[in-house]
């Protein structure tokens, strides 16, 4: 029978037929194999990548989400994983889970998570997968855009892709404003990924003849709330109309609101809802403790004091409401010495500045950070221990964004939030409704160190030094010193003084944020002052109680321009402070006695008023954003700069604005994409931008029908040209 002799025993010999069929049958498959490298080998690399193209997107449609836990379990591609993996991203978090898929196969999604859940890779990873599907290259131009509210945002979100899209041969760019508009127009046109904030797009849009967006396929709008609060829904209808209707779109949020509703509603086609978190007990991340105190106003400087000296090893980011109050506050505390380093961030810093901070704050262990609302959104430091709020947040959303800064992606956090006892009742109401679990807890009394003194003292030092400076016991240059520290320290205590109270005014939610309980001369001791100035915009409300404020397009408080301020007193300290600058600068000493009284001389100065009111509207961005033509109107002369500071860092003092206010140049198109009720700025209808390019006679070049030909000379030494356009 035909048994083999291997088949009888252990001990038998193979056989030799069997073994030859066998090699046989292996060495065919291995030739097979081969002859089928040496054909791909011959094909150009474009047509193998679309071959591998045309593989993954087979298996788009078998996505599971239940399945998935990897990025690696998507069909990405391998440049994509690399870029993921090199940046140790490996686990995918729930928003991603469920966005990507969707993505990928082209939907529109609206996705809401909550903070610091992942929402970036998110949208990057389809971006980058959608024009590697498309094969796009750097002659296809614009294909990608995604819009961020604040630059800090869209310069981290640059950053990521910077990292996670390394291996792709695309271009992109980030285009925020406060940089040379010529300088970015040069390069804006070789983009094909472009990053950037909503004024800065339209100004291009409008002013850089060579930029277009034609070939467009993907729109990415992030933290869109922010986007609608910042007043930029005019921008964002002039840029959409001239983008095409034909796109995917993808909008993200960390929180639902009805503007982002409105907007999701029109200008995504039939999208996909995620919302990771809706069900979940809490709207704020598990791993986030959340606690608040009570104290008084005047209290709250020695709280911020005996917290930063109980937390020195701790990283920690303190909001206020308004840019001078961190700018006074940074200032003080640094001369206060609390035994930690501190950082200030916030919208009039120059943009540069703005980018050493955040950049120095990630690098650091163990930091302070005072900020405004700035850096409450989107924006990730690694690694802080802490969010203190110093000024209760105008919501509960500005509040989790704001807590949003700490307990991110897995990792611990705690937020402490100060409430006056007036803000308590509705703030924490407030915060139970939008599911943020706070509890209260109690100062410790032995902890609380009373900072007052040492503030007052610290002022009268500065007095002091102006004094002997006068009496010529200190050499001219230290009394130039003590007159320009002196001189400033009037000016930004005053102006901090009056931009908190003006914020609390200006607040919308009269239930919480009352200006008439505040302890005000109290408030003003607890600052350095010896005496509470007047603060006219009060006097009058009190004069006119009835007097109606003007709401905005959404519904946020603006006060009525009847409310312009005018102080003698500042004029008065003015002329007296140039005068003794040119004594002492011509080398002559000044007459004792003349001094100026700063304590009781001080009002409410109607430049400190003004520059507190732009700043408010900072705060309020949407007056501005919506408004263009009323910024540059609003745009008061920096006469301060007439003042020569010597030794002060004046960076922080440039009146260099966020983005959303720097928009006098916005012209804006009235058509309402997103149908929200722009009725107050009918009066500020701009020209019609020149639609699409074409109508000014430039033809709109149509990549898109050329683009096998283009992809044919591709060429390999084409690779990957990143611009930083900023840099
Ligand atoms: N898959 C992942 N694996 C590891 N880390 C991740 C992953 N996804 C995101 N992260 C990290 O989590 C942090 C938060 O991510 P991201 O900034 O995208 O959150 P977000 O949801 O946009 O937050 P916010 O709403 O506050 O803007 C970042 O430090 C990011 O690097």
């Amino acid at each position: 029978m035909g048994k083999t002799s291997a088949s009888q025993g252990p001990g038998a010999r193979p056989d030799p037929v069997r073994s030859f069929n066998r090699w046989k049958k292996k060495h065919s498959h291995k030739q097979s194999q081969k002859k089928q490298l040496r054909k791909q080998l011959k094909k150009p690399e474009w047509q193998v990548e679309r071959e591998v193209i045309s593989r993954l997107m087979q298996n788009f449609e078998k996505i599971n989400v239940n399945e998935i836990t990897r990025f690696s379990d998507f069909p990405l591609s391998k440049k994509t994983l690399k870029g993921l993996q090199e940046a140790q991203y490996r686990l995918v978090t729930e928003i991603q889970k469920q966005t990507i898929g969707l993505a990928l196969r082209g939907k529109d999604v609206l996705g809401a998570a909550k903070t610091g859940s992942g929402k970036t890779l998110a949208f990057l990873v389809p971006v980058l997968e959608g024009l590697y599907r498309l094969q796009w290259t750097s002659a296809d131009g614009l294909g990608a855009l995604i819009i961020s509210p604040t630059r800090e945002l869209a310069y981290q979100t640059f950053e990521v892709l910077r990292k996670v899209g390394k291996n792709h041969d695309f271009s992109a760019g980030l285009i925020i404003g406060g940089k040379d508009l010529k300088h970015e127009a040069e390069r804006i046109n070789n983009i094909n990924i472009l990053v950037c904030t909503p004024g800065r797009l339209l100004q291009h849009m409008d002013e850089t003849i060579c930029f277009h967006a034609t070939n467009l396929q993907m729109l990415v709008l992030d933290e869109a709330d922010r986007i609608l609060d910042m007043g930029f829904a005019d921008t964002m209808n002039a840029i959409i109309e001239n983008l095409p209707k034909k796109r995917q779109t993808l909008l993200f949020s960390a929180t639902q609101t009805k503007s982002v509703k409105d907007l999701a509603r029109l200008s995504l086609k039939n999208p996909e809802y995620v919302w990771v978190h809706e069900k979940a007990k809490y709207s704020t991340p598990a791993t986030l403790e959340q606690n608040y105190i009570v104290c008084e106003l005047q209290q709250k400087i020695s709280v911020l004091y005996s917290f930063l000296r109980s937390h020195l090893k701790k990283k920690s980011i303190v909001f206020f409401s308004s840019c001078k109050e961190v700018q006074y506050l940074y200032r003080v505390f640094c001369r206060l010495r609390p035994g930690i380093s501190i950082l200030a961030l916030h919208g009039r810093q120059q943009q540069m500045r703005r980018m050493e901070v955040y950049d120095e704050f990630v690098g650091k262990r163990a930091a302070v950070l005072f900020a405004t609302d700035l850096a409450a959104r989107g924006l990730d430091f690694p690694a802080v221990n802490w969010v203190l709020q110093f000024d209760c947040p105008e919501d509960a959303n500005t509040y989790i964004h704001r807590a949003g800064r700490t307990a991110r992606y897995k990792e611990d956090g705690e937020a402490l939030l100060i409430l006056l006892p007036s803000e308590e009742k509705g703030m924490v109401q407030q915060l139970l409704q939008k599911k943020v679990p706070v509890k209260e807890i109690k100062i410790n009394p032995e902890k609380l160190t009373d900072i007052q003194k040492k503030l007052e003292s610290l002022l009268a030092q500065d007095q002091d030094l102006k004094e002997r400076a006068q009496r010529g016991i200190e050499p001219v240059s230290l009394a130039v010193e003590a007159w320009s520290l002196n001189h400033w320290t009037a000016r930004e205590v005053l102006k901090c003084f009056v931009s908190y109270i003006r914020s609390v005014y200006l607040m919308k939610d009269k239930e919480i944020f009352d200006v008439s309980k505040l302890p005000i001369p109290e408030y003003a001791l607890s600052l350095g002052l010896a005496v509470a100035p007047r603060v006219r915009f009060l006097q009058r409300m009190q004069k006119q109680p009835n007097k109606e404020l003007v709401v905005s397009q959404d519904n946020k408080v603006i006060e009525p321009r009847t409310l312009s301020l005018t102080s003698d007193e500042v004029e008065e300290f003015r002329a007296y402070f140039n005068e003794k600058m040119s004594i002492l600068q011509k080398g002559g000493k000044i007459p004792e006695g003349t001094e100026y009284r700063l304590a009781s001389g001080i009002s409410d100065g109607e430049e400190e008023e003004k520059e507190c009111e732009q700043e408010m509207e900072e705060k309020l961005g949407k007056t501005k954003g919506s408004q263009p033509q009323s910024v540059s109107s609003n745009k008061e002369p920096q006469k301060n700069k007439e003042v020569p500071v010597q030794f002060l860092d004046r960076d922080d003092d440039d009146d260099e604005e966020d983005d959303g206010l720097n928009a006098d140049f916005i012209k804006v198109k009235r058509r309402n994409v997103f149908g929200l009720d722009l009725k107050e700025n009918k009066t500020l209808q701009a020209p019609a931008r020149r639609n699409k390019r074409d109508n000014q006679g430039k033809a709109p070049v149509s990549w898109g029908t050329c683009r096998c030909t283009v992809n044919m000379f591709l060429h390999p030494s084409l690779i990957f040209v990143l611009i930083l356009m900023s840099s």
